[in-house]
């Protein structure tokens, strides 16, 4: 399943696009020598990418409806990513493990996160594989999708303009998609109905969610 959220505010977009204005970014090449079909830029200078993640990790860490559709254990810092006209990111599967240096996570969900006016560049939306179809984003600034892993997705080619956005990944306590989306479910059913619910059957429909929770979760 796929989510879009509204992650960051104007002031917090703004400070991002300052960090990546003011710092030089590299080719993205030298995460993934070997994939041919990455051709993008990123952040490299460890002050700037640690000043830009902390805004991000924030304000993932502030929303709720990330927390009830992702269910994260670990996040790797978000990595100013950009995209100037000519490149692009062909279709490929995000790897299953990613090493953070300190500690290696399992990405389960990848997200990216828009950072700039999509009327301000051609191309660059990022499509998603689904069977013989594909979505298509090229989202508000500030906004964020989320979708599986192991799906192929791939950047469409910008043409002009400058494409600027943030890629994480997030290793979810649920690791079954399936699972994940019936506790997604049942999170929504209980935020949206649960006050209308009789106390005792709110009670209950809470006592189910702690139970799956506890069966299928990762051990933190
Ligand atoms: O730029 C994007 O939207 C996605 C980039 C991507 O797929 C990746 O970094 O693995
Ligand atoms: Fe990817």
């Amino acid at each position: 399943m796929y989510r879009i959220l509204q992650l960051l505010n104007s002031a917090e977009v703004a400070e991002c696009r300052r960090i990546a204005a003011n710092t030089q970014f590299i080719d993205g090449r030298a995460t993934n020598p070997h994939n041919k079909a990455k051709n993008n830029q990123q952040l490299h200078d460890p002050a700037a990418s640690q000043a830009s993640a902390q805004i991000m990790l924030k304000a993932f860490g502030q929303s709720e409806e990330f927390r009830e559709f992702a269910f994260p254990d670990k996040i790797a810092p978000p990595l100013l990513t950009k995209y100037q006209p000519g490149q692009y990111y062909g279709a490929h599967a995000d790897a299953a493990f990613i090493n953070l240096g300190s500690h290696i996570i399992r990405s389960d969900l990848s997200c990216t996160i828009f950072l700039n006016d999509p009327e301000s560049y051609e191309g660059g939306a990022l499509l998603i594989r689904l069977g013989d179809g594909a979505l298509s984003f090229k989202l508000r600034p500030g906004e964020a999708v989320i979708y599986p892993s192991d799906t192929f997705h791939q950047v469409e080619k910008v043409t002009s303009g400058e494409r600027l956005v943030a890629i994480t990944f997030i290793q979810s306590r649920i690791p079954d998609p399936f699972r994940r989306n019936l506790l997604f479910d049942l999170n929504e059913v209980a935020a949206l109905e649960g006050l209308n619910m009789r106390p005792e059957n709110f009670a209950r429909l809470q006592l189910v969610q702690s139970n799956l929770l506890r069966y299928w979760g990762d051990k933190p």
